[in-house]
């Protein structure tokens, strides 16, 4: 299927292959570098603007690379990009190190998934159906 972009950044459009990927990397969209120090937390521009259709959202994901090399997560994971959103695709990165970080115009920050959901409606009742869990949960099986 076709959405539409709006590409303000000075990177070109995400690299996507339909035969193999789910996410397709996102840009960051900088004047200059940002350094994040240990902890710290910032958005990052990617200069994007999509269109989804009614029934699909972008889910805006970290990079393992980064994760593991670097502790370079996105904080919100996965980010919710709604199909009624006009504004620009931000990431919100957290520097989980305790090391800076630099984060340079261009480099991939972040993988984006466009995802199908359900549209539902409630339907409030007293009751629900049992199962054999019911409520426990959280661990409630133990560790093995
Ligand atoms: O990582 C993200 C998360 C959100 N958004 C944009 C698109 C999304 O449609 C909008 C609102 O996101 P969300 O619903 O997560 O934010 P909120 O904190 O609930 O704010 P709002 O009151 O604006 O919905 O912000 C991003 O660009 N990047």
């Amino acid at each position: 299927m076709k959405i539409k972009i709006v590409n303000r950044s000075k990177n070109p459009l995400p690299a996507y292959s339909t035969t193999h990927s789910a996410g397709m990397d996102l840009r960051a969209n900088l004047d200059e570098p940002i350094r994040l120090k240990p902890l710290e937390r910032i958005l990052v521009p990617t200069g994007l603007f999509i269109e989804l259709p009614v029934g699909y959202e972008a889910q805006v994901r970290p990079r393992s690379g980064l994760a593991l090399k670097k502790g370079i997560t996105v904080l919100n994971s996965p980010g919710t990009i709604d199909a009624d959103y006009r504004g620009e695709i931000g990431v919100i990165l957290i520097n989980l190190s305790n090391v800076d970080f630099v984060i340079e115009h261009g480099e991939r920050i972040c993988q984006m998934v466009i995802a199908k959901h359900e549209t539902i409606s409630w339907q409030d009742v007293e009751i629900l159906e049992e199962t054999e869990r019911g409520a426990g949960g959280f661990g409630h099986t133990g560790k093995n």
